[in-house]
């Protein structure tokens, strides 16, 4: 089922909260919103959901207009991030709760519930209490439980919020595999670029009740849309263009319609830093190494005072040896400039492969 969203708008008194939002999510999908705390992902997933109508738009859910249609007509399931199970009912309870107040068969209910905990990879734990379960375990069955009466279209809050990092992180992995073999129409709200990246097949950038953009984990990463979405999918140096960096670039004159030139942005990992100059290549002091074993970060403080983060993979870091204190050469081998910084335009100028 696909739901098309038309002009959505929403306010609370004075303050938007969804400013003409459009947004086309194909049947089958995984879809993420993703943005950060405000950005008004909760209330246009509560807007497919019939728990917030909009103020202005239209919701059409698989082709047919939902924007007024009652909540429990519109058959769509739920999963939120504190999701409280019945603390007085079993497992196999839980899951077969929707089922049975919607009078279905008991013996039909008794396999579906049967099947689910198979999906769930539960099975041998039907007869328990929600408190003998595991906060992962939990958000398992109310994953059961929601997919328990054959929704049309699966709406999930920060499902996995309030779980650990690890038992996340299988979850998430767990939840994409789960989608492969169920294919339902899925809107899951993260603010977790990372959770998106993984688990989505699109990812619906949100910022100001906004949408920024809307592609793919690699488009978003790979062709940002604005310097908004530069920033939040993955670390980016912004540094002035006026910094001796960029001085062998030829960036043009720009200035944006205050007056001020346009930063540049730069990821960590576009930076080189070399162990000798080069006619393009800046001084710098190294201030700062993180390892994190996979990676090294550096903080560089370079001659005119520019302060870089670069990432070094183990094969950089194998070469450059890096120490604080130690000086470093280095280089932009990709670097992006949006016009006018606080505007979606498209990028005006980039150089590089990287980005
Ligand atoms: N019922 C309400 N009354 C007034 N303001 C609201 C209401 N619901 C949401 N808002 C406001 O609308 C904005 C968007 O909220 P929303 O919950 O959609 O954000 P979000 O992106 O999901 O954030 P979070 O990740 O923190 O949940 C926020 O500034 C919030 O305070």
């Amino acid at each position: 089922m696909s739901i098309t969203i038309n002009n959505v708008s929403k306010k609370f008194g004075e303050f938007t909260a969804l400013k003409d939002i459009n947004l086309e999510i194909p049947n089958g999908k995984l879809v993420a919103l993703l943005g950060p705390s405000g950005s008004g992902k909760s209330t246009l997933l509560r807007a497919i959901a019939g728990l917030e109508p909009p103020d202005q738009g239209q919701i059409i859910i698989n082709g047919q207009d939902a924007t007024h249609v009652d909540i429990r007509k519109r058959n769509i399931g739920f999963v939120f991030q504190h999701y409280a199970l019945f603390k007085h009912l079993t497992i196999r309870q839980n899951i077969a709760f929707g089922l049975e107040i919607r009078k279905h068969p008991p013996g039909k209910t008794k396999a579906r519930v049967q099947e689910l905990l198979e999906l769930i990879q539960l099975e041998g734990l039907g007869n328990r209490y929600p408190s003998q379960l595991s906060g992962g375990q939990r958000q398992r069955v109310a994953l059961a439980r929601a997919l328990a009466v054959q929704p049309q279209v699966l709406l999930l809050d920060e499902p996995f919020g309030a779980l650990d990092a690890k038992v996340r992180k299988e979850l998430r992995s767990w939840l994409r595999k789960l989608h492969d073999e169920v294919h339902l129409t899925s809107v899951f709200v993260t603010h977790d670029q990372e959770e998106a990246m993984e688990v989505a097949d699109e990812i619906v950038v949100m910022s100001n009740g906004k949408i920024e953009q809307v592609g793919t984990a690699e488009e978003i990463y790979e062709h940002p849309a604005s310097p908004f979405v530069m920033s939040f999918i993955g670390e980016v140096n912004v540094l002035p263009r006026t910094a001796s960096l960029f001085n062998s670039h030829a960036f043009g004159p720009h200035h944006s319609e205050n007056g001020h030139q346009d930063p540049v942005f730069v990821r960590p990992h576009d930076f080189e830093l070399l162990t000798e100059a080069d006619d393009t290549t800046v001084t710098g002091t190294i201030q700062r190494v993180i390892h994190l074993g996979w990676e090294v970060q550096v903080e560089v403080l370079l001659t005119d005072n520019t302060r870089v983060l670069a990432y070094l993979n183990r094969e950089q870091r194998q070469q450059l040896n890096p120490k604080v204190g130690q000086q470093v050469f280095i280089k932009p081998r990709a670097a992006k400039v949006f016009a006018g910084a606080s505007t979606t335009a498209p990028a005006q100028f980039i150089f590089g492969t990287g980005i």
